[in-house]
């Protein structure tokens, strides 16, 4: 049997997050991954290798059977509906918040009870659209792929929707956080068909994650 693994993660916070998780269960990575432009990596242990892609894609690789595991932000994992993907672990990694967030100067006479119809910037316009048509209110949604908190300042839209960590981002930018949408953490992945062929490869890496992260 061909237990050897594929695991897609993505370059920058998530990688560096999950770097001492498998460090922990054993597996290292064989080169430096900011210092190589190898979008394959190899690791330490001879059965495992890393694939290196952006974050959004990392789901479609997993579900494709590309990768057998990976891992992904809850936020890209909910904006990527109907995936056929298991998700065993809460990794506790890339913990953040995605909320609503405005101008200060807005935000002083605003309560969001009272919204009727928005215009919102936002990388996540299922999650956005899902989260004001519960509560009936009425979006115009932006599509944008990052730096959401300029929007409002330029007057491309009133609200944002994004993700917010220590909140330095918005502070810079006069806005604030209006309304917290979901707490929101990244989490692994596997691919249905890898959770047959190769189990007990994947179910003694999820029990060393488990270990590590104590859950
Ligand atoms: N400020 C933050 N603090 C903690 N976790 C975060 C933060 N921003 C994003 N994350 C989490 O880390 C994941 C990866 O974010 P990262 O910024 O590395 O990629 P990205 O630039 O959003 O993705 P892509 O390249 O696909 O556009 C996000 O999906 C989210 O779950
Ligand atoms: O509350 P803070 O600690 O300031 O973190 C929030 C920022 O982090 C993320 O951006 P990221 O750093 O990933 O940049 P990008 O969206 O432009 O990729 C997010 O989109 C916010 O802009």
């Amino acid at each position: 049997m061909n237990d050897s693994l594929t695991i897609a993660l993505s370059k920058g916070r998530i990688l560096e997050e999950s770097i001492p998780l498998f460090a922990a269960a054993g597996i290292e990575l064989a080169e430096d991954p900011d210092k190589s432009r190898k979008l394959i990596l190899p690791s330490t242990d001879p059965q495992v290798r890393f694939l290196v892609i952006r974050a959004s894609d990392v789901p479609t690789y997993v579900s494709w059977g590309a990768a057998d595991l990976g891992i992904a932000g809850k936020d890209v994992l909910l904006e990527q509906e109907n995936l056929a993907l298991y998700e065993p672990l809460d990794l506790r990694i890339g913990v953040c918040r995605m909320s609503v967030a405005e101008p200060a100067a807005l935000a002083a006479g605003d309560r969001p009870e009272s919204w009727e119809r928005v215009r919102i910037a936002t990388k996540y316009p299922k999650i956005t659209k899902r989260f004001f048509q519960a509560r009936g209110i009425q979006t115009e949604i932006i599509k944008l792929y990052g730096s959401m908190e300029l929007a409002p300042l330029v007057g491309l839209a009133d609200r944002i929707v994004d993700l917010v960590s220590t909140g330095r981002t918005l502070r810079e930018n006069g806005l604030v956080e209006v309304e917290e949408i979901m707490p929101i953490s990244s989490r692994l992945v596997v691919n249905p068909a890898a959770m047959k062929r190769k189990g007990k490869a994947i179910e003694d890496l999820i029990r060393k994650l488990e270990a590590e992260i104590g859950q």
